[in-house]
Parts: structure tokens; C-alpha cells; sequence
């Protein structure tokens, strides 16, 4: 895989370089709640501009239906850029039509623009190649060189990932390259017990990711949305809580295999629910009530763990040799589902273990609940993306950089 400073010592002045980013961030109303993607690309976008690049950053945000979604602009990221660069940063109000093409054209040796959200293209994430290319060429006259440094998207096969990096020289920037550093020790030399944490709500995805881990931990810790779809396969009734309902025979299998194989498989033993999803943006005080978690009743949403929970999982967590945690335990937006992901953040913290925070929201928890990043190992950018990694899956957008 080349690296920037490979790129850097051929001389990029003058050149246009698309860096894919994942600008991928939290959003309330508007306001960008954690900044932590943007300022993670900026190192490799700070040093092309500073050698000469007109430097194209381009990035998806959330999961819009391949059609502009004014809720889903990038601009509060570009703004954000700017203010990290220290310099304005164009906008393009399009990805591949006039805007953009006249937003580049229009740029200075050294200057940078953000273009508008690569999702707003169907092509983007299709799963047709042909659909897939055709935005990639699109994409490709846009730049001379491209720089992959989405980390948080490489386990995504979509044209700005895997499509275009095949259509111009590229180079991994230095954001892909410290992460693949730190998670590829995690593959090779593990201190055991080596504990997984898992939650959030991408169930689908994560669910999948449970067979490879299966072989690779000694115990998984189980909470977040995820958790419903196991006590549902244990029997218990779970209200309105998420479930990944095509996926319960694949989590049966999952808990046979944990028991037969002896990796532990820790699920929460209680937890709080409520009527509904709670009100992220009033954040007003909810009515809720500890249940224990096979007694979730009817009509009822599980949205963090309980406090029996939080004891429990911190206990699994205080003797870890490795701790690989993705995915927030409860709904910490809101401040009455926050604890269970405190408690297991604050485990970490005092666990000796070498502990890896991987995902947009789980990075963006710790910090937003006021835990210091520095007493991680490591803060991944991607969640999704770490978790495949470390099944030692073949990543698209890591195999178009080697290619
Ligand atoms: N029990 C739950 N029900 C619904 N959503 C949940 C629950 N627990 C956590 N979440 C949500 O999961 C989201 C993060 O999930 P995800 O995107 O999978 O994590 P990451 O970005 O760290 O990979 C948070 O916004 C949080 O509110
Ligand atoms: O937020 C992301 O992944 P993550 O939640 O697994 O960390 C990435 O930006 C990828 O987004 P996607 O899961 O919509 O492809």
C-alpha cells in the first residue's frame, strides 16, 4: 500500500487530490455534537494543501436514499473544516454536476473544497458495478490523484471506496494508516482475556460480525440495541425493543456455539425501559423503569442497560488482558439512558487492559460524557469498519489501496 509520503515525496503541487474522508459525524439540528472525524483527517489534508494540492474532500453522512437530502448536507462538516484549518474551505452544493466541477476548476494551489454528500448518488452505493463505475468515472474527473483515508468506510464497497482508487494512482492517507497499524497488533498478539463489547443499533451488521469473533474472543459483552435480538432468542419477550427478527436463528446458533466452545457470552441481566424512543433534542426527563431483562413488558422499549447490568459487565471487564469495545451500551444521547455506556467506559478506563474505542458514536460518547481520550489505547474512527478488520475480513477499501 502506498503511503501519503510516498505521494508527498513524487510532488503534488498543482495536482487535484481526492481524499475520501469519512466526515461522517454526529448531527443535532444542524450542529455538529463531535468533531472527532473531521479532525482526524486533518493531517493528511492539512499536509497536500501545504504542498501545493488542490485537495478535493469528499465524504458520505448518515444514510440518505441516493437523492439530495437537505438533512443530511455536508456543509456544517465543511464549515467545521474550515474552522479547523484555519482557512475557508469551498463548498460544492453537488457531488458530480456543476457545482462541483466548477468548485474545482475554480480552486488555488493549496486551497481545499468539501463536496456535497457521495450518498445523494444512487450510484454511490449501489450494488451494481456498472452503476458503481459509472459514478466513479464521474468522480475520477474530478481529481488526478486519490488519497483513501475513510477509515470509518473501508468495509463499505461503494464507488468513492472501492470503485475510484482503481481508476487513479493512490495512497493511503495517514488516518487508514495508524489505524490498520493498531488493529492489525490486535489480530497478531493479543493479551487475553481478550474481551469484546459490543452495542449500538447497526444490529444487522454487527450481529454478522458475532461468527468470526466467536472464534477469536474469550468473552463478548452483549448490550445496546443488540442485546433484544439475543433475549429474544433466549425465549423472552422484548415489547417494542429493537430486534433484528431475520437474524434469530443465526443468534440461536451464536449462543449454542459460545456454550459449546466456552467463550463466555455475557448478556445484560437487566435493563431500563421506557414507553418509546426518548426525545434526543428536548432531552427532557423520561419516565422509565428497571426491569430485569427477561421480564421486558409489552409495549415497552429496552434503551440501556440497568445497574446490575453495568456491575456485571464491569466485573467481565476489570480482568482483560485486550478490550475491543464498539457500540454504545444504551441510548447516551439522552442523560437517563448514559449509564450503562459510562460504567463501561469508566472499566475501561481502570481496566490495565490495551483497550481499543472503535465507531463514530462510541468515540464520540466517551468524549461527550466527559471521559478523557488519552486514558484509551486506541479511539478507532470506525466501528463497522474495525469489526471486520478484526474478523480478518478482506476490507474493499483497503484492497483498492493495495491494488
Ligand atoms: N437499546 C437501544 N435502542 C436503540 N438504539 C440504541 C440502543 N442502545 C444504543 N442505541 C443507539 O446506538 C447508536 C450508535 O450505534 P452504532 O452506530 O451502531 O455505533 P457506532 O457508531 O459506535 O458503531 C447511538 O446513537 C445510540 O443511541
Ligand atoms: O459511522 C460509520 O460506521 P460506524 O457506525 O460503524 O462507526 C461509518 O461512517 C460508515 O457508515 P455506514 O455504516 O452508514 O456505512
Amino acid at each position: 500500500m502506498k503511503t501519503i509520503d510516498e505521494l508527498l515525496a513524487e510532488g503534488v503541487a498543482g495536482k487535484r487530490v481526492f481524499v475520501r474522508a469519512d466526515l461522517n459525524v454526529p448531527l443535532d439540528s444542524g450542529t455538529i455534537t463531535d468533531d472527532g472525524r473531521i479532525r482526524a483527517v486533518l493531517p493528511t489534508v492539512k499536509a497536500l494543501a501545504d504542498a501545493g494540492a488542490k485537495v478535493v474532500v469528499a465524504s458520505h453522512l448518515g444514510r440518505p436514499k441516493g437523492a439530495p437530502d437537505p438533512a443530511f448536507s455536508l456543509a456544517p462538516a465543511a464549515d467545521r473544516l474550515g474552522e479547523l484549518l484555519g482557512s475557508a474551505v469551498a463548498f460544492a452544493t453537488d457531488t458530480v454536476g456543476e457545482s462541483a466541477r466548477s468548485t474545482v476548476a475554480g480552486l488555488t494551489d493549496g486551497q481545499v473544497a468539501v463536496i456535497e454528500n457521495l450518498r445523494f448518488n444512487a450510484g454511490e452505493t449501489s450494488k451494481d458495478d456498472a452503476e458503481r463505475g459509472a459514478f466513479a468515472d464521474s468522480l475520477a474527473e474530478l481529481a488526478d490523484l486519490y488519497v483513501g483515508d475513510g477509515f470509518g468506510a473501508v468495509h463499505r464497497k461503494h464507488a468513492s471506496v472501492y470503485d475510484l482508487p482503481a481508476r487513479l494512482p493512490h495512497a493511503a492517507g495517514f488516518l487508514i494508516a495508524t489505524e490498520v497499524g493498531v488493529l492489525k497488533k490486535l489480530t497478531e498478539d493479543v493479551k487475553r482475556p481478550y474481551v469484546v463489547a459490543l452495542g449500538g443499533a447497526k444490529v444487522s451488521d454487527k450481529l454478522a460480525v458475532i461468527d468470526q469473533l466467536l472464534g477469536k474472543a474469550d468473552r463478548i459483552l452483549i448490550g445496546g440495541g443488540m442485546a433484544y435480538t439475543f433475549l429474544k432468542a433466549q425465549g423472552h419477550e422484548i415489547g417494542i425493543s429493537l430486534l433484528q427478527e431475520d437474524q434469530l436463528p443465526a443468534v440461536r446458533e451464536y449462543i449454542e456455539r459460545a456454550e459449546r466452545t466456552g467463550v463466555e457470552l455475557v448478556l445484560p441481566v437487566d435493563v431500563l425501559v421506557s414507553a418509546g424512543f426518548p426525545d434526543l433534542k428536548a432531552k427532557a426527563p423520561t419516565d422509565f423503569a428497571t426491569v430485569a431483562a427477561g421480564e421486558i413488558p409489552g409495549g415497552q422499549m429496552g434503551l440501556d442497560i440497568g445497574p446490575e447490568s453495568r456491575k456485571l459487565y464491569a466485573s467481565k471487564l476489570a480482568d482483560a488482558g485486550t478490550v475491543f469495545w464498539n457500540g454504545p451500551m444504551g441510548v447516551f444521547e439522552h442523560p437517563d439512558y448514559a449509564e450503562g455506556t459510562k460504567a463501561v467506559a469508566q472499566a475501561l478506563i481502570e481496566s490495565p487492559a490495551f483497550t481499543v474505542v472503535g465507531g463514530g458514536d462510541s468515540a464520540a460518547a466517551v468524549r461527550l460524557l466527559g471521559f478523557d481520550e488519552n486514558a484509551f489505547g486506541h479511539i478507532s474512527t470506525g466501528g463497522g469498519a474495525s469489526l471486520e478488520y478484526l474478523e480478518g475480513k478482506t476490507l474493499p477499501g483497503l484492497a483498492a489501496l493495495e491494488g
